[in-house]
């Protein structure tokens, strides 16, 4: 995995094999499963706010949600263009916190969201924030299903979701549970189905938070991961509008099938290389 990281306290690592060899051990079932409780640990003892969801940058949801809503309408306006007339969208929101992203965004454009959480508290807030007297969109947009599992032990239902958005939780799952909870999601989309990845990107290598357990990979790291997955990138984009201070941020959507190339053929070879006229 791309190249040497760095952890919370400044200390170096070789590469990312060195670092989860330390972290979840080699096959230690022990070791890994005190990565994943300190992880949630951490947030069990975060009040169920989105200025508690957001680390204390709760102001950063609005420019967050503008972003994802123009990432998502460019992708619903080319994959979907039949949704609201015939076909019903369905969404899952991964690592949901208190249900922001569906409160906010999803529930506006998917008739179902089912949210995936692994702190109880989160989850429970999510269900209130999303009680239809709560939300301001009509009986045919609601959120279904809660379920307070962690990505890491979860296998959707088959070919449920058009839509799967993991945003600001993944750097919580080691590498080989990323491969194998994507290579399992992969079977809850429907086809054409897609899913949206949205990510803290580290400039290069990695960076390991020692308080919350996760770490923060560079674009380089994920784009070696999706290519273990089988996953391939559909569309990218930067989000825009964040403090200075914090790590840039990427969406990208990803798709089980290989993007279509576009056929350059018909351009005259002619003119290939050749100065324009300037007219
Ligand atoms: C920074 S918050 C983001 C919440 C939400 N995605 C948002 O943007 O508002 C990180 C979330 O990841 C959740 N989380 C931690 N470990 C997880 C895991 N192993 N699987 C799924 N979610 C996890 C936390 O409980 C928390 O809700």
């Amino acid at each position: 995995m791309d190249g040497c990281g760095l952890d919370s306290d400044g200390r170096e690592f070789k590469n990312a094999e060195e670092m989860w060899r330390e972290e979840v051990g080699d096959g230690d079932p022990l070791k890994k499963s005190q990565w994943y409780s300190q992880g949630v640990g951490y947030w069990q003892g975060v009040e169920a706010t989105v200025d508690g969801v957001l680390g204390g940058y709760g102001h950063v949801n609005k420019p967050d949600i503008e972003g994802s809503e123009a990432f998502l309408n460019s992708i619903l306006a080319e994959r979907f263009p039949d949704a609201g007339r015939g076909r019903r969208l369905v969404a899952l929101d991964c690592g949901s916190g208190i249900g922001r992203i569906t409160k906010n965004l999803l529930i506006r454009y998917f008739n179902e969201v089912d949210l995936l959480e692994p702190v109880s508290h989160f989850l429970e807030t999510a269900r209130r924030n999303l009680a239809p007297e709560n939300l301001m969109v009509t009986e045919e947009y609601k959120a279904v299903n809660f379920f307070c599992v962690p990505l890491q032990d979860f296998t959707p239902e088959a070919e449920r979701y058009d839509i799967i958005w993991v945003q600001w939780c993944i750097g919580h799952l080691s590498d080989d549970d990323f491969v194998s909870f994507f290579e399992r999601a992969k079977g809850g989309l429907k086809p054409g189905g897609l899913f949206v990845l949205k990510e803290n990107i580290a400039r290069s290598g990695f960076i390991l938070d020692k308080q919350d357990k996760s770490i923060t990979r560079s674009d380089l790291y994920f784009k070696q991961l999706f290519n273990k997955c089988g996953l391939h990138i559909y569309k990218m984009k930067d989000q825009k509008g964040l403090p200075e201070e914090l790590f840039a941020v990427k969406m990208y959507a990803l798709s089980t099938e290989l993007p279509k190339r576009v056929n350059k053929s018909s351009r005259s070879k002619r003119h290939v290389n050749r100065p324009g006229i300037i007219k």
